[in-house]
């Protein structure tokens, strides 16, 4: 049995990150007491140690003690109504109070109120709200977030992170003292942010650290049996070391930080941070917490209206599409140099590809020929048999998931590639858009600190060793290809795909046309001469019987024939032969009317069918024909003679029979010496 390998140090001081059991660390901060209740309300449990003295008493009398006499009478009222429901907060005179249940515990935070002279931190609101209702794009709203959250709160800087998929951060707006280094655009690892630190925040959205210098206050009376408090929907729950040093290596002695949940997960964080120690006093927090509900309320719409915007100008390259469609630019590859550019500003890409067959067409930023052609040939591969509901290969990761490196020129790292025509048999045209790595890695701020630390209980990350750690994770990505984006090019590639089909079935209709029309021409003329053929003679002197039967009509057919024509090929060559057997069919067609139907019958032989032409009429033509024949002269042949039989037809008669006749005529005209014309009798 193989056994999992032994966790790298770095791993095992993640993994403990992950397992900090933020919740229950037993102290709190020092700027309030803890009073914690059985469930009852009928003992003091525990409590922290600075209470003793808030209370006048010593740490025993205040655990022997009921909380009843140990409460003033409306904070122990207050404690009662919390029963009742799940958590309350008191503002007396002078104390701010939150209660709430730690089941099976009942918990007091109590703080002293020190904005009694204070102005409400309400104050300016309104104005904060107005200004964040005039903002129409994310980055303005956050951008006013973070003012006017700085503005409230008095912090130093102020940040609004936003979460990536993968719980990677980045700083998307920023207000900060002047003398700060700027820390917008910078990204954080997701270890910066454990899951359970993530979690807590959506049980509880403020997090305040008043001074990280202060050391935490423990909890006393503590009995082995029962469980650790849960300090998570608290305010002065104590900070964790590894986080007390990451804010000391970023020089932060007080923040404060609020979620930003979006329909109930953790969409970002607004992040405050100030050198020194900093009150927010309970009223300021509220007023914080409205303001940052208000603000991702706006950001949220603001989102939804981009996220529609961008539906609209998809419908509107549609509808170009479309558009290029009807006006006839109906090829796909025409399609595709048209609209390229504003697909890939559509679709962040860098460059796009049209591969149909051999032909590759490309805008902005591609792999070479040879690059595309392999991956052209791998990717069919990989829908190879199509699988139904399969419509695009995509990856933010290329090193990962291709098995070759696609160009060395440029640092590709996403690819979303969409098969057009999944037709058997025939080779897959694809619409590919490609991603460069993510642009610079830029690095935090912070100090740079030794990266782990082995402590007895094993490795401890230093915080700012994540983030090594995490631009490890992201080198070789391209930014993650977003659902609406995915949506988005599969529309367009099924469009480009129909657009394909129906050009493909206008090719195939056209080149179906064609075949026919050269076989109805096969079928109908002679290859050698460009005349009639015998079969196409048969149909139209069956026409003529026809006619001549019903509308009693004259019609004559005559037979002509090249004298000695096997001399001419024994002396002059084949083709000399058919030299001349082309030249009299040219010459003849000359010297025809219109309505005369003209073509070989077979060999050296040749059919005039005359309509309206009686026998006489026929032989006065045959005659002038032969004499044409016999006049002719062309360098490359001797002279040469027809012999013309004619015979016209005879009611009753089949076309066999008629032209039996006129076959016997010209066998008189052979018999006769050559180079003349019979009459049938
Ligand atoms: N060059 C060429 N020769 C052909 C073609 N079709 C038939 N012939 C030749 O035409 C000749 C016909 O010869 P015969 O039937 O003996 O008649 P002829 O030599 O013309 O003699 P008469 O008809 O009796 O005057 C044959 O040698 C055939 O091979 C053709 O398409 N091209």
């Amino acid at each position: 049995m193989s056994q999992a390998p032994e966790p790298t140090p770095l791993e095992a001081a993640l993994a403990h990150c992950e397992s900090e059991p933020i919740h229950i660390p037993g102290s709190i901060q020092p700027f309030g007491i803890m009073l914690v209740l059985n469930a009852e309300l009928t003992r003091v449990e525990q409590l922290s140690a600075n209470a003793p003295a808030h209370f006048g008493l010593s740490p025993e009398q205040c655990l022997r003690a009921s909380p009843g006499q140990l409460l003033p009478e409306a904070l122990y009222e207050l404690a009662r109504a919390l029963l009742e429901q799940d958590s309350a907060q008191y503002q007396s005179a002078r104390h701010h109070i939150l209660a709430y249940r730690s089941d099976p515990f009942v918990v007091l935070e109590i703080e002293p109120r020190d904005d009694v002279r204070r102005p409400d931190g309400a104050t300016g609101l309104e104005l904060a709200f107005g200004r964040l209702l005039q903002q129409h794009d994310s980055t303005a709203v956050t951008r006013v977030l973070a003012q006017e959250v700085r503005r409230l709160t008095g912090f130093d800087r102020v940040m609004v992170y936003r979460f990536d998929p993968d719980w990677h951060g980045q700083v998307v707006a920023e207000a900060r003292m002047d003398e700060l280094p700027p820390l917008l655009g910078h990204h954080f690892p997701a270890s910066d942010l454990p899951a359970q630190v993530r979690a807590m925040y959506l049980k509880n959205p403020l997090r305040l650290i008043h001074d990280i210098r202060q050391q935490p206050v423990a909890l006393l009376g503590a009995r082995p049996g029962l469980p650790a408090v849960d300090m998570s929907r608290g305010i002065l729950r104590a900070v964790s070391p590894l986080h007390v040093q990451y804010l000391q290596n970023m020089g932060v002695a007080g923040s404060c930080s609020v979620a930003l949940v979006h329909q109930g997960s953790l969409w970002g964080l607004v992040a405050c941070h100030h050198g020194s120690a900093l009150t927010l006093a309970p009223a300021r927090r509220e007023a914080l917490l409205q303001l940052v509900q208000f603000a991702g309320q706006r950001l949220f719409l603001v989102n939804a209206q981009q996220q529609l915007a961008y539906q609209q100008r998809l419908y509107q390259l549609r509808e170009q599409l479309a558009h290029h469609v009807q006006r006839q630019h109906s090829r796909p590859g025409e399609v595709f140099r048209h609209c390229a550019d504003d697909w890939l500003a559509l679709l962040q890409s860098a460059g796009c590809a049209y591969l149909s067959g051999e032909r590759r067409l490309c805008a902005g930023t591609v792999p070479g020929e040879a690059s595309l052609r392999r991956l052209a040939g791998w990717l069919e591969q990989q829908f190879t048999p199509a699988l139904p509901g399969r419509s695009s290969w995509f990856s933010d990761q290329l090193e990962r998931d291709l098995p070759f490196s696609l160009d060395s020129r440029h640092a590709f790292a996403g690819l979303l590639a969409l098969p057009l025509t999944v037709d058997q048999g025939q080779s897959t045209d694809w619409l590919l858009f490609f991603r460069l790595e993510q642009e610079e890695i830029i690095n935090w701020a912070g100090a740079p600190e030794k990266d782990l630390t082995r402590t007895e209980q094993g490795y401890r990350l230093n915080p700012r060793a994540s983030f090594a750690r995490w631009q490890q994770q992201v080198r070789g990505h391209s930014p993650v290809w977003q659902a609406q984006q995915l949506h988005a090019a599969r529309d367009l590639a099924q469009d480009l795909a129909i657009l394909a089909g129906s050009a493909r079935m206008a090719r195939l209709n056209r080149q179906l046309t064609e075949a026919n029309q050269h076989l109805r021409h096969m079928a109908q003329y002679d290859a050698l001469t460009g005349i009639w053929n015998r079969y196409r003679l048969e149909q139209s002197l069956t026409q003529e019987q026809f006619n001549a039967e019903r509308y009693r009509r004259a019609f004559s057919v005559m037979l002509l024939d090249v004298d000695h024509f096997k001399q001419l090929n024994d002396n002059h060559g084949h083709n000399a032969g058919d030299h001349a057997l082309r030249l009299l069919s040219q010459t003849i067609r000359r010297h025809l009317r219109r309505g005369d139907q003209f073509g070989r019958w077979g060999g050296e032989e040749f059919l005039l069918i005359t309509p309206e032409t009686p026998a006489e009429q026929a032989l006065v033509l045959a005659e002038r024909l032969r004499q044409v024949i016999a006049e002719l002269r062309d360098p490359e042949l001797p002279p040469f003679t027809v012999s013309i039989g004619v015979a016209q037809f005879q009611p009753g008669q089949d076309s066999t029979q008629l032209i039996d006749a006129a076959d016997r005529a010209l066998y008189r005209a052979k018999e006769l010496g050559r180079n003349r014309c019979e009459l049938a009798p």
